[in-house]
């Protein structure tokens, strides 16, 4: 709505008039200047005749009627606002008559009255009927100046205006009120939209401001008008009255006072209550949290927020509940409905809950919010606040810091952390249930080869599709993890309750797994052929059965798959537990052993073909404080697997060097050669070659008379860098040796490439050279590669004269074997050589 259309009388001053121009004026129009500005609504002010004005409310072409009485004709016609003046109705008469007091005394009179005026009713309702009716106050207040009328009714305030202003205010009389009608604004019966806009409007105009304008036009009240009156009549009366007078005075300018005080004070309460409520209302609808207020279940109201929040608009929100705006389950597993109404309980018990809920938005996403909920005092009614978070980010973020606690990124499957709390559950159901498990350790079959020649990302290839691959071989409700490098695991629960029958189903997916991981892969556009050991341990839930022991087990159990040839699968047994103990106190032992010197060199001595000493191998003995001398076999591959070897190997080499310069001083032993094992993990160390350099040039030995022997499966894990050593080392004068030749790979591709210098020829064809027809074939085939590559052959396990035999006849120029000398200590070694020279 832009504007209305206000009519009123024209001439009811101070209320409304036409001023000397013609221009409207007085109280009422000041009044809807303000209500204009206020509201924004134009108003189109058409102050005229009465009698028109009403006619023109009554066909519609005005919007509102003001100063208008309440009649019960009128009634019928319109809806009033509150009274907001109240209007004195009096009979004014001729001084010439007397005994007018009241309607019963004006019967058989002429009464003069404005038409339309609310009075004619008044009257005509107690028996009066002669009316003289003027358009106006002002016509009828002239015309009973001009003595046309005597008897008038007329409202008090326009009735002291007119006569005033026509000097004839001396020669009427006023009767007692009549009545008091008081002044309404009305609209047309029905339109109660219209008539709570304009009470709206002049709700908003402060008594201050009405005060203001009211004393504008009615101006300051004279009050010494009593004591002019008073004076008149002289005396003691005067005194008395002027006395009374003042009292008045001071009490009614003290109740003014009182009066204007405590409105100024109700006025400002009532504006600091209106803008505590604006600013309320403001922090309501700007709030960064969903606020809602409910009753029961039920939301009365709620914020823009909450709006935001729910993608929906405020009109759907409210009259629902919170269950009707969610999933029927929440994430928690409780019944929306159910939950809700549990909350809403605890809250009207008057604790404050705060819990976590799911709502779910039109578009079918979803809201995982924080609310807290609290009891809200609502002009005496008791409700609920419901203060409600968003916290699907951060919901999110720990959804996803879990993933990363619990998941290997690679595969996506679970690690080794949330393996160790599925054990556990899984022990303590299997022990609960007296169901049998299994856990399968999966370790890939030359993994590391793949990821040194084909790099990182073909190898994460093969681990991601390792995991689809497990997947497919075992059910939906068996667990997968990744326990790190190429080793996955998995947990098969519910397994038949016997012993056997249990073992039979896992070996029964083990098979599965070990089958499906021999399939080659595709990796890169290019077919790789993998293959996996998986060790097998049952278990149901035994005291000794903690989380780590059975994987421990599943562990060892692999790695007996691996040592029995890889590819297949392996149960574990007590015994692998022994030996894994036993290995467990051996490496604890071995990393005592350097530093506590237990560590000493054996010498065996290499011969030609004419049985004369040309050098020896240094081989290493560990002489333990309790268990004696341990030979090279029981703790070379334990040093090798944690590590310790490198540390070892360096010392090995250091000690065979100090043996060399010492010899090299005995006349005869300048150019004793001697030869030292490497270990594989020893020749890999990256800084293998300045580890031996640096070895070398302290000791001061000529490097041509060291050989290094390493072994097949050391120098084929990376031939290139091998090859790149072997070719720095040799170039200080370093001779290279192939131990135990035949064992392994023995390919010629790579021996060409390779810069040796020896094949050691493994003692075990040796050692049945004479009556196995294939070893014996093996060995000559090995010499003939040897010539044809220019290698030199030495044979070693020579323990008897025909094997020595043998191998001369086909070419063999050197010999190593108890047949020449067992390993001895270096004081040993020389003096065997003395008593041999
Ligand atoms: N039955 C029989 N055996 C004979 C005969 N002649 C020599 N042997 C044994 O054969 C092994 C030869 O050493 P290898 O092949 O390098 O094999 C060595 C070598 O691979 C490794 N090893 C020994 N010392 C070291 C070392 O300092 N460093 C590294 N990395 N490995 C070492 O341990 C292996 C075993 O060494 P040992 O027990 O000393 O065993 C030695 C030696 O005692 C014989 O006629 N008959």
């Amino acid at each position: 709505m832009t504007s209305i259309r206000v009519v009123l009388d024209d001439n009811y001053p101070p209320y409304v008039f036409r001023d000397a121009n013609g221009q409207v004026q007085g109280i009422l129009r000041d009044y809807w200047k303000l209500w204009e500005q206020r509201t924004g609504i134009a108003v189109d002010f058409a102050a005229m005749d009465w009698n028109k004005a009403q006619a023109m409310m009554a066909n519609g072409e005005a919007d509102v009627i003001d100063t208008l009485f309440e009649t019960e004709e009128r009634k019928k016609l319109f809806d009033f606002s509150a009274a907001y003046a109240r209007i004195e109705v009096a009979i004014y008469f001729h001084q010439s008559i007397g005994g007018i007091t009241d309607a019963e005394s004006l019967k058989g009179f002429a009464v003069a009255a404005k038409d339309g005026d609310a009075c004619i009713e008044y009257l005509r309702a107690r028996g009066v009927k002669d009316f003289r009716l003027y358009p106006s106050y002002e016509a009828e207040i002239k015309a009973a100046g001009q003595h046309e009328v005597r008897i008038l009714c007329v409202d008090r305030p326009p009735a002291e205006y007119f006569f005033a202003r026509e000097g004839t205010a001396e020669e009427f009389r006023r009767s007692p009120p009549l009545y008091a009608g008081e002044f309404h604004r009305a609209v047309r019966k029905g339109n109660s939209e219209l008539l709570r806009i304009v009470e709206d409007g002049f709700a908003r105009i402060t008594p201050e401001e009405r005060e203001e304008i009211d004393q504008r036009w009615f101006g300051e009240r004279l009050h010494y008008g009593a004591w002019q009156r008073a004076a008149r009549y002289g005396g003691y009366l005067a005194l008395f009255a002027l006395l009374a007078f003042s009292a008045l005075v001071v009490w009614n300018w003290s109740l003014r006072r009182r009066v204007g005080a405590r409105t100024e004070e109700l006025s400002l309460t009532l504006n600091s209550l209106r803008e505590t409520e604006a600013r309320f209302r403001k922090l309501f609808e700007q709030a960064n949290d969903a606020i809602y207020i409910l009753r029961g279940t039920t939301v009365l109201d709620c914020n823009q927020c909450a709006e935001t929040l729910q993608g929906l608009p405020r009109e759907r929100i409210v009259g629902q509940t919170p269950a009707s705006a969610s999933p029927p389950v929440q994430p928690n597993g409780r019944s929306s409905e159910e939950l809700m109404h549990e909350v809403v309980t605890n809250a009207q018990s008057g604790q404050p809950v705060l819990f976590d809920w799911r709502y779910l938005r039109p578009d079918g996403s979803f809201v995982d919010a924080e609310v807290s909920l609290s009891l809200l005092d609502i002009g005496g009614e008791t409700c609920l606040q419901a203060i409600v978070r968003d916290i699907t980010e951060r919901k999110l973020a720990e959804a996803e810091i879990e993933r990363l606690a619990y998941f290997d990124t690679l595969t996506q499957l679970p690690n080794r952390r949330l393996l160790q709390d599925r054990l556990r559950q899984a022990l303590a159901a299997s022990k609960r249930r007296h169901a049998m498990g299994a856990l399968l350790f999966i370790d890939l079959d030359n993994f590391k080869t793949l990821n040194d020649t084909r790099g990182h990302d073909v190898g994460d290839c093969l681990l991601k599709e390792v995991g689809h691959r497990l997947r497919k071989c075992v059910r939906a409700e068996d667990f997968i993890a990744r326990l790190g490098g190429d080793e996955f695991v998995v947990l098969l629960e519910d397994l038949r309750q016997l012993p056997h029958e249990a073992a039979f189903d896992a070996e029964m997916v083990a098979q599965k797994i070990v089958e499906s991981l021999r399939q080659p892969f595709l990796l890169d556009a290019y077919e790789h052929h993998s293959s996996a050991s998986v060790g097998l341990y049952l278990f149901s839930g035994a005291p000794e059965e903690s989380s780590e022991e059975i994987l421990k087990r599943a562990d060892a159990a692999m790695y007996q798959a691996k040592t029995s040839g890889r590819n297949t699968l392996c149960f574990f047994d007590p015994a692998m537990q022994q030996s894994l103990e036993t290995r467990a106190a051996l490496e604890a032992e071995l990393r005592r052993a350097l530093p506590q010197r237990q560590f000493f060199l054996a010498f065996q001595a290499k011969v030609d073909s004419e049985r004369r000493v040309v050098g020896a191998e240094a081989l290493l003995r560990w002489q333990h404080p309790e268990r004696g001398l341990i030979t090279p076999g029981q703790f070379i591959p334990v040093a090798e697997e944690c590590g310790l070897i490198v540390a070892i190997g360096n010392w090995v080499l250091e000690s065979a060097c100090v043996q060399l310069r010492e010899w090299n001083s005995l006349p005869g032993w300048e150019n004793f050669r001697l030869a030292v094992n490497v270990s594989g993990r020893q020749f890999r160390q990256p800084d293998f070659v300045a580890a031996v350099c640096n070895i070398v040039r302290n000791s001061g030995v000529d490097a041509r008379q060291l050989t290094l022997e390493l072994t097949e499966s050391s120098v084929l894990d990376n031939v290139a860098d091998s090859i790149e050593k072997m070719h720095a080392l040799k170039t200080l004068g370093i001779v290279f040796s192939m131990d135990d030749f035949g064992t392994g790979y023995s390919s010629l591709s790579y021996l060409k490439r390779l810069p040796l210098d020896e094949l050691k020829i493994d003692q075990s064809f040796v050692r049945d050279i004479s009556s196995d027809a294939g070893d014996a074939t093996i060995v000559r085939t090995i010499i003939a590669m040897g010539q044809n590559l220019g290698l030199t052959a030495v044979a070693e396990g020579v323990e008897s004269e025909s094997q020595l035999e043998f191998l001369k006849r086909y070419g063999c120029t050197l010999f190593q074997g108890y047949l020449f000398g067992r390993p001895q200590s270096a004081a040993d070694f020389v003096e065997a050589q003395r008593q041999r020279e």
